[in-house]
């Protein structure tokens, strides 16, 4: 095994989970500034005459370690890495230069170390907390510089650093791991098994991750149209909207208050662990939702026959009475994301065959007609004491709880590095934001993947918060695709070593996808059913 791949594994394995996505600086880039005063000594010279000429840098530290060269607009450690000067990279960060300082087109050292494929240079600056996932003003990542240049080392090495937890000294904050799509669509061999690696740890440590470099197959411009449309059509008056609700509640238009999605934590354990299941939590206490929705199905309410929903003329719900009239675009928008989505589901899938080491197209029948539902979801803007959320869960915007399905591939708000108030509960019951940035979708897997992969995989509970202050007047808009297998499938370990199920040990009873996913939906929907929730309910049609 290559050097670097064993050291990430190592890395992973140390990685303490409550360190992750402590994100203030989730993104940021760190600008240069120079100190006060001028980078030059009486020593002569300036901080770059001496780095330029391999002089003793000592006289210039720490003072000058953050110096930025008035003329070129680069940092003392931009130079001293351009000029593969590794002692005085060393003292530079040592002396705390900012590791990810930009020059004048954003570029950090560490794009500077990939383009001249370095990997003691590359291995110097991760160490000391660079992040591979800095973007320069071309839209490039280290990682994608040492690629195009050709340095297969440097750019495997920041791949896999790119998805993995950022541990260093355990104090740095985090980063939810990010796995390029675009370098697995194109890569090599060596490059798609490093990202099939750094997949398989994110579900396994974390249950989500970061996707980026998926414009090919969900354009940036479908997105945009998709939202566009679909914050017209919460504007809707609420009768025209109740049109689309369904009969049997739990799909189609549900209204604020019609669902309360921590009801739905443990409706599964019918379907629990023979020898008992020992991460079952009792059900959070319930409170209502404030959240509209229109969720898109394709299999779930009983007389709608199931069609191939890779095909966009066939999709179960476009022809149906699904999509408001208006707005009139909101139709064709809505199918153009579910087809980019279901390419991005269809790679997904691949990866985890190959993160799993299961057969190749392993997860093709099941998905040949898949169990998805696209959700559209309107967060309506709360008076700042958190209004309508309820007194048993204040501050909350949608509850605790696990996703039902496969991949959920998640869009929203963000194009400020913030969390949107998504948050994750990590291994010590804690609750932490996941950043949301431009760019990328939120992945995560629900409890029937964690099921199929006998729990190597992770449904990690999550919730979103109401923001503080001024900031919950804003109204949120996530567009999320739930991905499952057809719900005929029967669910049972898959044959992979990684699963341990080849190997006989306590294994979940079969159970049928849509059975189980059926049963979380069903739950979540009850008390506004039952009319006991405490918004404001809805007549079903
Ligand atoms: O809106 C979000 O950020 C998350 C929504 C979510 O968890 C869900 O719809 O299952
Ligand atoms: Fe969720």
């Amino acid at each position: 095994m290559e050097d670097a791949m064993r050291q990430y594994i190592e890395l992973v394995e140390e990685a303490d989970p409550s360190f992750l996505f402590d994100d203030d600086d989730e993104g940021e880039a760190v600008a240069a500034t120079p100190p006060p005063g001028s980078a030059t000594s009486a020593g002569g010279g300036s901080i770059f005459d001496a780095i330029r000429d391999g002089r003793p840098l000592a006289p210039f530290l720490p003072a000058h370690a953050n110096a930025v060269d008035e003329e070129s607009g680069l940092s003392a450690l931009h130079l001293a890495v351009d000029s593969e000067n590794e002692g005085a990279v060393e003292l530079l960060l040592a002396a705390r230069a900012l590791p990810d300082a930009v020059d004048p087109q954003r570029s950090t050292p560490l794009h500077y170390a990939a383009l001249l494929g370095s990997v003691s240079l590359v291995n110097l600056l991760l160490g000391a907390g660079s992040d591979p996932a800095m973007v320069d003003d071309d839209g490039k990542t280290p990682s994608t510089l040492a690629q195009r240049e050709g340095h297969k080392e440097v750019a495997k090495k920041l791949l896999v650093a790119l998805a993995a937890p950022a541990v260093s000294d355990g104090l740095l904050p985090g980063r939810l791991p990010t796995v390029d799509l675009a370098a697995w669509l194109h890569g090599d061999t060596d490059t798609r098994e490093a990202l099939a690696l750094a997949f398989d740890e994110a579900f396994r440590n974390w249950g989500f991750c970061s996707v980026r470099g998926y414009e090919e197959l969900l354009p940036e411009a479908v997105i945009t149209e998709a939202r566009t449309q679909a914050v017209e059509f919460f504007k809707l008056p609420v009768d025209e909207k109740r049109r689309l609700a369904r009969v049997d509640g739990v799909v189609g238009y549900l209204g604020p208050g019609e669902e309360t999605v921590s009801d739905s934590v443990g409706a599964e354990a019918k379907v629990g662990k023979a020898q008992g299941d020992p991460t079952a939590k009792p059900p959070v206490k319930a409170a209502a939702d404030p959240v509209e929705s229109l969720n898109l199905p394709a299999y779930q309410e009983a007389g709608i026959t199931w069609e191939a929903a890779t095909a966009a003329a066939s999709c179960p719900w476009r022809a149906a009475s699904y999509l408001p009239m208006s707005p009139t675009g909101f139709g064709p928008a809505a199918v153009a994301y579910f087809e980019g989505v279901t390419k991005l589901m269809l790679e997904l899938n691949q990866l985890m065959e190959a993160a799993l080491n299961l057969p190749r197209d392993h997860m093709h029948a099941p998905f040949e007609r898949p169990g998805t539902l696209l959700r559209f979801a309107y967060y309506p803007p709360q008076p700042p004491n958190g209004g309508a959320a309820s007194a048993t869960a204040p501050g909350l915007r949608y509850g605790e709880h696990t996703d039902y399905d496969g991949f959920t591939i998640l869009q929203r708000d963000g194009d400020d590095g913030l969390s949107g108030g998504l948050e994750i509960e990590l291994s010590d019951g804690t609750w932490a934001p996941v950043p949301s940035l431009p760019g990328h979708l939120t992945i995560n897997i629900g409890d029937l993947f964690a099921r199929w992969t006998n729990d190597r995989w992770r449904a990690t509970r999550h919730r979103v918060t109401l923001p503080k202050g001024t900031a919950a007047a804003a109204g949120r808009l996530s567009v999320v695709y739930f991905t499952g297998p057809h719900p005929d499938t029967v669910v049972s370990c898959l044959p992979s070593t990684k699963c341990k199920c080849l190997s006989g040990g306590p294994q979940y009873p079969p159970f049928k996808a849509g059975d189980h996913v059926r049963m979380k939906m069903l739950a979540a929907t009850a008390a506004a059913r039952e009319g006991t929730a405490n918004g404001e309910g809805g007549t079903l049609v």
